[in-house]
């Protein structure tokens, strides 16, 4: 399904204003979608963009990601930002400071998944902190018995909650999400005070765009799909192109400057 329009010029414009927080989600917005979760790439250019970007931020720009914080930082090394992993499970502040949040026993819910993965090897189990996703992008036709299994399994783990993503279903604390973890961005410098901005392409992002709507702020889906976000992107190629136009830091001002 195309979307209905395509928001490019004004996005660029919210990104270019200096007094605006952005966060950005991972997977499908940043970087395309691959076959497995290893097998995406950052396309060139996007790590300067992104030092740039949060330069131009006084460092207000962190990645809100359903994976965790320590597979954002290998994918953007050498550079290092505020980073929520887990939908909001793990939060590690400009600060640098790790927040983990509380997480419920996942083990019922790991130990169905992998059963499962054991009986149809199509099916990949990613174990992370106080979650479980369970991809069927290799064996689309099993859907509804992931489906099935997955809920059945979460239904016995109070606190946990099913999220139902692109060809994959994640169990995860019911208590974080990634309105959670940018609220709790928000609270802190340099974040504080600055306007929302958050882009994303999933159904796992919604309650983002929700967080940073309430305060004042911009969502922007990336991608079809019906969402609550006020701004749309085609794609990440959109998203990639505006942010390959951000704007030129100062002479010799650069993020690890400011950090
Ligand atoms: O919140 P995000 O940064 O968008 O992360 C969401 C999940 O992304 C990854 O899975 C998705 O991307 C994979 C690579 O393109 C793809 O193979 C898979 O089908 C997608 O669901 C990641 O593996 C998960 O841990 C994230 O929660």
């Amino acid at each position: 399904m195309t979307p209905p329009h395509d928001d490019s010029a004004i996005v660029a414009t919210l990104l270019a204003q200096p007094d605006r927080a952005i966060f950005l989600d991972f997977d499908g917005t940043l970087v395309d979608l691959a076959a497995t979760p290893d097998g995406v790439r950052l396309q060139p250019g996007v790590r300067e963009a992104l030092s740039r970007l949060a330069a131009h931020h006084d460092g207000a720009l962190a990645i809100v990601s359903g994976r965790p914080v320590d597979q954002i930082d290998a994918m953007l090394a050498p550079l290092v930002l505020p980073v929520a992993g887990v939908h909001g499970v793990e939060r590690r502040g400009f600060d640098g400071q790790l927040h983990v949040a509380p997480t419920p026993d996942i083990s019922p819910v790991l130990a169905r998944a992998q059963s499962l993965a054991v009986l149809h090897p199509g099916l990949l189990v990613e174990h992370k902190r106080g979650a479980v996703a369970l991809h069927y992008r290799l064996a689309p036709e099993l859907e509804q018995l992931c489906v099935r299994e997955m809920t059945a399994a979460v239904q016995a783990c109070p606190g946990v909650l099913l999220l139902h993503g692109k060809m994959v279903l994640e169990a995860k604390p019911a208590a974080s999400d990634k309105g959670g973890a940018i609220a709790a961005f928000m609270r802190e410098a340099p974040f504080a005070g600055r306007v929302p901005v958050f882009a994303g392409d999933d159904t796992t992002d919604e309650a983002g765009f929700a967080t940073v709507q309430q305060a004042g702020g911009t969502g922007v889906k990336v991608g079809a799909g019906a969402s609550v976000a006020e701004r749309r992107l085609d794609s990440p190629d959109a998203l990639r192109a505006v942010l390959l136009a951000t704007p030129q830091p100062e002479p010799g001002v650069a993020y690890d400057d400011i950090v």
